[in-house]
């Protein structure tokens, strides 16, 4: 094990992501080799919960964890961070879209940006989780003017993670068969999971699938709405998955993705694939030393272009709507 602990800031830290994310960033999932030190920000009337978080931090004698703070005020306990974990947000009830939570969670974001922007670690990257993810990456980004833009992503490995697992029941393929899943978009029902790049065992998925109508009327809907379909089962959105998916999403960020592979996080577009320059829309992308870059030179046919269109006219939508709330 290197000495210097990787800094990393989790906010939210005491609801349900966060009691399944400390615990694993605790054990060793993002970066094994390295000590991790924990910087936990909540509201304050949370912070009593938070402290019963760490006492159970503390009882699990992670033989990695170099260290915890916690705190309600963003500038001290964003000081120094390696990597920003924006988890921390109201999540969605049944029959909400996420979209319903712009102006709640908005606001949390300018202040988290700014404060990101004052005192992060020169290195720091910033991974949104919190809903509505990608226009949230988006004000936290705008808000940071002196972090690269290239430093901020919203989740969408869950819907990845998601994909790959449907795909995987579909086929009988293992997991670790299905390679080149794409999630393209917003992490929102709007969403295009796509096979017609992802391979199962190297070969064309959408081949190996070879029914477009299950394609349409079922895989799509199934990982695009997966969400809601968990609050209609759990009561609440879903957690450890989303903190499972939280950590491969940074740990690939920062350590790299497999070779020959890629992974969807949603970045900043720089007009890739007719996205819109400067929205945050997820793309296959390939990650190495913590920088990452899009996959280019990919064909969209016209069933793609549609649903690629739909979602990022969404994105849009969203980002006029937060400019609107002078958010950004
Ligand atoms: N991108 C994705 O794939 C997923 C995103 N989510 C989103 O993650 C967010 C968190 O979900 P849960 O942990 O289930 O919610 P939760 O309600 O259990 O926890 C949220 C925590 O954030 C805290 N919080 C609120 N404002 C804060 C602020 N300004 N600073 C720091 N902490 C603050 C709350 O006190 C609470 O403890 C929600 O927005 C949810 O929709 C959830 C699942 C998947
Ligand atoms: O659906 C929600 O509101 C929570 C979430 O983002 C997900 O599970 O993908």
């Amino acid at each position: 094990m290197t000495s210097s602990p990787l800094k990393v800031a989790v906010t939210g830290a005491a609801g349900q992501i966060g009691y399944s994310l400390l615990f694993r960033l605790a054990s060793g999932a993002l970066a094994a080799d390295r000590p991790i030190e924990l910087r936990l920000l909540e509201i304050t009337p949370a912070l009593k919960a938070l402290e019963g978080v760490v006492m159970e931090l503390d009882d699990c004698a992670f033989p990695g964890l170099a260290g915890v703070e916690i705190g309600d005020d963003a500038e001290k306990v964003f000081d120094g961070v390696n990597l920003a974990l924006l988890v921390g947000a109201r999540p969605r009830g049944p029959g909400m879209e996420r979209g319903d939570l712009l102006e709640a969670n908005g606001a949390i974001f300018t202040t988290q940006g700014k404060a990101l922007n004052k005192v992060a670690a020169d290195d720091v990257r910033i991974g949104v989780t919190g809903n509505p993810a990608n226009t949230n990456a988006l004000i936290a980004m705008s808000n940071a003017p002196d972090i690269p833009q290239d430093r901020f992503s919203a989740l969408t490995r869950l819907d990845h993670n998601r994909a790959i697992s449907q795909l995987a029941a579909k086929t009988g393929a293992p997991v670790a068969d299905i390679t080149k899943m794409t999630i393209w978009g917003n992490h929102s029902a709007t969403q295009y999971p796509d096979l017609f790049h992802a391979e199962v065992g190297g070969r064309n998925a959408a081949e190996v699938v070879g029914d477009q109508a299950w394609i349409e009327n079922d895989f799509i809907p199934t990982v695009a709405k997966r969400g809601a379909a968990i609050i209609d089962a759990r009561g609440s959105s879903s957690a450890a998955s989303a903190a499972s998916a939280t950590i491969d999403a940074a740990r690939d960020w920062l350590f790299g993705s497999a070779e020959g592979d890629w992974v969807s996080m949603a970045v900043r577009s720089d007009g890739s694939y007719g996205v819109p320059e400067g929205l945050v829309s997820s793309f296959p992308v390939t990650t190495k030393g913590g920088d990452w870059s899009i996959v280019q030179g990919l064909e969209i046919d016209d069933f793609s272009r549609g649903r690629i269109d739909a979602s990022t006219a969404e994105l849009a939508e969203e980002r006029d709507a937060v400019k609107g709330l002078g958010l950004i």
